[in-house]
């Protein structure tokens, strides 16, 4: 498969120059020539199919064939060791988890298969890559697990001092060897920012090769289409306008969510929700897309003034606002809404969800206020003990540790202090 750049300014290219490059030249994110969808028979046949089946089949085709299906199928077997289960919270809305991987967050899935992918063209060269992350809490620890030891890989995180959880900043700043974590004051935003610049400056790239692990690369964003499958074989028999509603930050997810539309996975409709990082919610009242820094809010993740993916939607829906808005409702909500929907879902369903997957909650529930008779999945995107003293601040109850997180308590915070991208730059040059 090849990718052009959503710039136009580029030229094309094959996957894994898209995955070791990261962005493309003319600042572009990647996207496929082509979307063949996976055909009736395929969804039909879905109960039949195990995760790592229905995953290699919808993955192949934006791979191939610059990973042989064998060391793919081994890929994708290795990625997906952990479960996907949906949990059903009433008639109406149900919740997908996503945080049974080894830092308990949805960014686990594509941190695994990116790492493998790199690690599988990097196999015969010598030449070191330096994967740069922006993180605004769960991407950091994913990629640092997910890249640790990797052969020929050498991982730098950013992330924004004192925004992300106590957890999440243990997850990236503890596990030495090939990750290190640099502690920027400033918000995620300007950590993002100083990561693409990195790629367009002529200086560090004669030097060094330098690719993103954030969902701009398309190896960190595409697996993520794999979470809408599983959902859908583990619904479709009892529910038939499903609905998803995603918790977005930088809009990877959601945006693979549509791509499994597009594959032909029948989705009624995606919700949008966010915090009061809302671009996205506002663009669909006013038409006019205007990124702000972001705010600081408990859903530290979705914490977010520009989010990169939103380009790639537009490109999916052809920049049609109107079929866009058709497809895909936003909604934002406030902290004080975020705690108020955590203790209703924790009386009511006796279940603890985390700041962001209440947010989803709560784009389901004004999403089924126009549509009672939808089923809503909201992605439950996070463990809840990654967000400990709001959790338990709010539901007042003492949550037992996982043993993911347990291993890292005790560990000590390593990072590095940078102030601006010449931080950033004279760190990598040296
Ligand atoms: N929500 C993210 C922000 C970066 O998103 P990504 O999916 O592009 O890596 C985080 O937790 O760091």
């Amino acid at each position: 498969m090849n990718y052009y750049s959503l710039n136009k300014q580029a030229p094309n290219t094959s996957f894994k120059d898209a995955v070791i490059k990261g962005l493309a030249p003319d600042k572009g994110l990647y996207f496929p020539e082509s979307i063949t969808p996976l055909g009736k028979d395929f969804f039909e046949k879905i109960d039949n199919l195990s995760y790592s089946e229905i995953a290699f089949q919808a993955i192949k085709q934006f791979i191939s064939p610059e990973i042989p299906e064998d060391i793919l199928k081994t890929i994708v077997n290795e990625t997906l060791s952990f479960d996907f289960p949906v949990v059903k919270l009433n008639n109406n809305i149900s919740t997908l988890e996503l945080f049974h991987g080894p830092t308990m967050a949805f960014k686990d899935v594509g941190a695994r298969f990116m790492a493998r992918c790199l690690g599988y063209f990097n196999k015969d060269n010598n030449e070191e890559v330096t994967v740069l992350v922006a993180t605004s809490g769960d991407t950091g620890g994913a990629v640092a697990n997910g890249f640790l030891g990797v052969k020929g890989v050498k991982v730098v995180i950013l992330y924004p001092s004192g925004k992300v959880s106590d957890i999440q900043e243990k997850q990236l700043t503890t596990l030495g060897q090939n990750i290190t974590a640099l502690e920027v004051n400033g918000t995620f935003d300007d950590c993002q920012t100083m990561v693409k610049t990195a790629f367009l400056d002529k200086e560090l790239t004669s030097k060094m090769q330098l690719t993103s692990a954030n969902s701009i690369n398309v190896a960190r964003w595409l697996p993520q289409l794999f979470y809408f499958m599983f959902a859908y074989k583990q619904l479709h028999n009892t529910y038939k306008d499903i609905v998803f509603s995603i918790p977005s930050g930088n809009f990877g997810n959601i945006c693979a969510g549509m791509m499994a539309q597009k594959l032909g996975l029948p989705v009624k409709h995606f919700v949008a929700s966010n915090n009061a990082n809302n671009v996205v919610t506002r663009y669909l009242i006013s038409e006019l897309y205007e990124p702000k820094p972001s705010v600081q809010t408990i859903s530290n993740a979705m914490d977010v003034g520009a989010p990169s993916n939103f380009i790639r939607i537009q490109e999916i829906y052809k920049n049609e606002f109107k079929t866009l808005k058709e497809n895909m409702s936003s909604y934002s909500f406030s902290d004080e809404e975020t705690k108020e929907a955590m203790l209703e879902i924790y009386n009511d369903c006796n279940y603890v969800a985390d700041p962001h997957g209440a947010v989803g909650y709560l784009g389901c529930k004004a999403h089924l206020k126009e549509n009672p008779n939808a089923h809503c999945v909201f992605l439950e995107t996070a463990h809840p003990t990654k967000f400990l003293d709001v959790v338990e601040e709010v539901i007042k109850n003492k949550q037992p540790l996982p043993e993911q997180i347990e291993a890292i308590m005790d560990k000590k915070k390593v990072s590095i202090i940078v102030n601006n991208y010449a931080g950033l730059k004279s760190y990598l040059l040296t």
